[in-house]
């Protein structure tokens, strides 16, 4: 079983992704839809270095399917010593180095002998470029919370596009400053966009737990949905999505990130601004001008107000 919530008939594995230790990827068998999910119950979902690994190459794989227009990003649950969810309980503590997160054991990614490996063991604190994937996906990502949210689980939620907590079961929480870690970027930052400064700090400094009805209250969730339903709610809100224009969602995704991201925001959205520019007959003309050696005539394109 993959996960109690895990409904087998709505979705089909992903071939390559069974290489995979800490994560499940599957794909929509009907949805333009795929779903990824920590599994590391017992670990309340916690991510080592490995786990970051996987997230980032399954993330990334889904960014370039061109037919999947929605990425659900879960815990599988329950863990089968207490049977507590989670979606991620952060970084790994048992790994913590001086220098981040370590490679141990059956984390490695190869073998001693390989140079390259010698400087992935040091420490990583990469789960940062999982956020920035997010950040950038073409696509939305939805955080389905079947349970706890913490440190930089928490962080994650954050930066999905949305988030959907079971009503039962999840729970926020920012326990950073207990074990001295800080999320000083979008983890709290972009927190305190959500859901305002002093809630956001309140989060941070007294290290509260809220449920799904407070944080959708608060505003960094969408909707508290029975536990039993949450993976079928999602699939439902990810199917509305990735049936929507693929052009408009991505230009929404990011003119909401734009005013954020600063100048990175800006040439994200303009990148897709030139790519749409590039499809019309006026950048045709450009081009071929260029490649039969004359001057462009751009006279039958007028300048638009
Ligand atoms: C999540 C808890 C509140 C759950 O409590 P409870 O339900 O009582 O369960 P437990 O019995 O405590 O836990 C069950 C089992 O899981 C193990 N476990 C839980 N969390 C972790 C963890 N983070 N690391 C390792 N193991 C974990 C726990 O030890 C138990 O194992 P047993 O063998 O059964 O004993 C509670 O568990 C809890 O508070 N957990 C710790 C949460 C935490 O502090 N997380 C780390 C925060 S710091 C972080 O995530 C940094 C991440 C990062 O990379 C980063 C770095 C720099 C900038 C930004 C970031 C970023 O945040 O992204």
């Amino acid at each position: 079983m993959v996960s109690e919530l895990f409904d087998p008939a709505q979705w089909d594995d992903v071939e390559g992704t069974e290489v995979f230790d800490d994560i499940t990827y599957h794909r929509g068998h009907e949805v333009p839809v795929v779903r990824i999910a920590f599994d590391r119950p017992e670990q309340r979902n916690a991510f080592r270095p490995g786990t970051v690994d996987e997230l980032y190459a399954a993330l990334d794989h889904a960014r370039k399917q061109a037919d999947i227009g929605c990425i659900l990003l879960t815990g599988n649950g329950p863990s089968e010593d207490d049977g507590g969810w989670a979606f991620s309980a952060g970084g790994d503590q048992s790994v913590r180095g001086e220098s981040g997160y370590e490679y141990r054991d059956d984390d490695e990614p190869a073998d001693d002998e390989d140079t390259l490996v010698r400087e992935a063991k040091a420490g990583r604190l990469h789960i940062l470029e999982v956020q920035r994937l997010i950040r950038f996906m073409p696509k939305p990502v939805v955080a389905v919370v079947p349970g706890w949210a913490v440190g930089g689980g928490h962080s994650l939620h954050v930066i999905c596009d949305l988030t959907l907590a079971s009503k039962e079961h999840a729970k926020f929480l920012q326990t950073d400053p207990d074990v001295a870690s800080f999320d000083g970027g979008f983890g709290s930052a972009y927190l305190a966009k959500q859901i305002g400064q002093k809630k956001a700090r309140e989060v941070f400094f007294r290290g509260k737990t809220y449920s799904a009805a407070e944080a959708v209250e608060m505003g960094m969730a969408n909707e508290a949905i029975p536990h039993a339903e949450l993976e079928d709610i999602a699939i439902e809100w990810a199917n509305e999505m990735a049936t929507k224009s693929p052009t408009a969602i991505r230009m929404l995704k990011y003119a909401f990130n734009l005013a954020d991201d600063g100048l990175v925001g800006q040439q994200v959205f303009a990148g897709e601004a030139t790519r749409l520019a590039y499809m019309t007959d006026e950048a045709r003309e450009g081009r071929n001008a260029f490649l039969e050696g004359r001057d462009p005539d751009f006279s039958s394109y007028p300048w638009h107000y």
